[in-house]
């Protein structure tokens, strides 16, 4: 589906503010109290249509951003439809993460009761930081040690939880974090390690412009925390290398 973007306002006219299916979205989400910062999932609160509506908003204030940039999209054949590509770009691909529901995610009983460190990794992250919405490109490990009650996911459904958190505005902490959460709940193991290893675009291609660093952290929980044994397991098997 592809967003029409129209013509800027006339003078006199409506702003876009006065209809903005933004404003509408924003509303429910103070009405019901929930947070709606850069790394949230606000799918919840979007009515079947109105992502076409926020795609086609999206595409006429980034248009207006092309203009302020003084660049001629009326005529430039390059830009004329950036717009509406970018608006595409953010809420289906880059930050597909914050206006999606979470994956479908086939949980099995841990009937055998595994209990034994699982590893998942290297999956490929990709993400933008929320402050200059510039790429973060990288890998990240998950080690699980679940007990009898634990659920065991299909392994795509770790790199597709890890994506779901990773397409939004993200900065790494929080994201390693948050994929944590998700991970805890619905595999409900004893412990669970999660390192993420990251290029910061914001750092390499302008700022500082340092190409060769990189972030690395780490979230423990459970017996990762208090098992100095199974954390130096799990690191050692990672063989995270600079
Ligand atoms: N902690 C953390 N910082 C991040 C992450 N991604 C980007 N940053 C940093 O966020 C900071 C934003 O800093 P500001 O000083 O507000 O912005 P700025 O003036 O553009 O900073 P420079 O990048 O130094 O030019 C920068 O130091 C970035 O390197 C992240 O995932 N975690």
């Amino acid at each position: 589906m592809t967003a029409h973007v129209p013509a800027p306002p006339e003078d006199g006219a409506h702003s876009l503010d006065d209809e903005a299916v933004s404003e509408r979205i924003r509303k429910r989400l103070q009405a019901s109290k929930s947070r709606f910062f850069a790394n949230d999932n606000i799918a919840d609160f979007i009515l079947p249509g109105e992502h076409d509506e926020l795609e086609a908003e999206v595409a006429e204030r980034f248009h207006a951003v092309l203009r302020s940039l003084v660049i001629d999209v009326d005529n430039d054949h390059n830009t004329h439809d950036t717009a509406r590509r970018v608006a595409k770009m953010y809420l289906n691909e880059v930050f597909a993460g914050r206006f999606k529901t979470a994956p479908n995610i086939t949980e099995f009983p841990n009937d055998t009761s595994l209990n034994e460190l699982l590893i998942v990794g290297p999956l490929t992250i990709r993400s933008a930081c929320s402050h200059h919405f510039c790429p973060i490109m990288g890998r990240l490990w998950i080690g699980l040690l679940p007990n009898q009650h634990s659920n065991l996911l299909g392994l795509s459904k770790y790199a597709r939880l890890a994506e779901w958190v990773m397409s939004r505005p993200q900065i790494q902490e929080e994201a390693v974090s948050q994929l944590a959460d998700q991970v805890m709940k619905r595999v409900r193991p004893d412990g669970l390690a999660i390192v993420m290893e990251a290029d910061h675009f914001c750092m390499q291609w302008r700022g500082v412009r340092d190409n060769g660093s990189k972030m690395i952290n780490s979230v423990m929980r459970g017996a990762f925390l208090k098992d100095a044994a199974l954390r130096r397991e799990f690191l050692s098997l990672i063989n995270l290398k600079a």
